[in-house]
């Protein structure tokens, strides 16, 4: 058992019926242990045929017994699967054996922002900048295809080898089947919830994902996300109060600030859409933004030449 986390290596044989009836194996070899979420596991998968290498969520169907997890889980797949964009990570296939359901799913070799954020404590608002742009980009494709994610946070930010930015976890996410349809589930990550998932009365839509990009920034800029307690419920009450700061110590420009404090609004429809984001001053400080950051930045910030 020399896993990180006590599962054993090894094979993973997925039958594929084809079209005149006869079964094909494709096997895959279960590798390193990339994280985890819930019940479920991600773990690096090769497969033997193809030698391609893909980021495999393994969900125990132990953990799918109860109708709601399983539709939940086709639900994710439903979505994911329809989605190709520079900026959202790819979806392989998925299939299933007696023990779990397989989703694979496009590898990001550089890991997530939060093991970025971990390491460089704090990023220059050039790389805010550049990371922030992607991430909208990404999200403007999943709003037009009148998707909302839900679950924008740092962890579900995929860095790839080329250090382009992947929106992944699509397990909170939901289509709205008609324009002004309002979803009334509370769902999301404490730190990153909007204050109308909190409030639940007059349910929530695609400005749920803007006020996320308000605290994913202020995260990548300060250090730590703005309504941080040590416990949940005071968090929450810090989100609905709109109770945050920028911290004298961190040295923000006026626009980064400017910016966030459009977007960390309790009411919804006062927040910026993507596009008055993106036209926003802290995009045109006079600098060129780059497309990507060199992997360099993985660990220090970019030189300042
Ligand atoms: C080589 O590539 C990677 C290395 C590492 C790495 O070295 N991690 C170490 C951090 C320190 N600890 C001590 C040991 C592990 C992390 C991510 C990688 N890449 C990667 C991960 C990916 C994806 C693409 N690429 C995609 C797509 N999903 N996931 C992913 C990642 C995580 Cl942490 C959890 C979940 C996850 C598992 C269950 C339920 C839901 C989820 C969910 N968030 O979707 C999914």
């Amino acid at each position: 058992r020399n896993q990180e986390d006590g599962e054993t290596p090894g094979v993973v044989e997925e039958k594929v019926v084809k079209v005149n009836g006869d079964i094909a194996i494709r096997r895959y070899n279960k590798g390193r242990f990339l994280g985890k979420g819930g019940f479920a596991r991600c773990y690096e998968f090769t497969s033997l045929d193809t030698r391609k290498v893909a980021a495999a969520k393994v969900v125990p169907k132990a953990s799918l017994a109860k109708a709601r997890a399983k539709q939940k889980l086709m639900s994710e797949i439903k979505i994911h699967r329809s989605l190709h964009h520079p900026n959202i990570v790819g979806f392989e296939h998925f299939f299933e054996d007696n023990e779990n359901v397989y989703i694979l799913l496009e590898l990001c070799t550089n890991q997530t922002m939060n093991e970025l954020l971990r390491r460089r404590k704090r990023l220059t608002e050039l790389e805010v900048q550049c990371y922030t742009m992607q991430i909208i980009s990404g999200l403007k494709y999943l709003h037009t295809h009148h998707i909302i994610h839900r679950d924008l946070k740092l962890g579900n930010f995929f860095l790839s080898d080329k250090m382009e930015v992947k929106i992944g976890d699509l397990g909170l996410a939901t289509r709205l089947e008609h324009d002004g349809e309002r979803k009334r589930t509370i769902c999301g990550t404490p730190n990153y919830i909007a204050p109308e998932v909190l409030d639940g009365k007059q349910g929530h839509s695609y400005e749920v994902d803007i006020w996320s990009l308000g605290v994913v920034m202020y995260t990548l800029l300060v250090g730590k996300p703005p309504f941080e307690t040590s416990d949940v419920k005071t968090t929450y009450r810090r989100i609905r109060m709109n109770a945050y700061s920028f911290p004298d110590h961190v040295p923000l420009s006026e626009q980064s600030k400017s910016l966030i404090t459009r977007i960390l609004v309790t009411d919804p429809s006062k927040r910026p859409s993507l596009d008055e984001i993106i036209e926003h001053e802290f995009f045109h400080q006079g600098n060129v933004i780059p497309k990507l950051l060199p992997p360099s930045t993985l660990a220090c910030p970019p030189s300042s030449s």
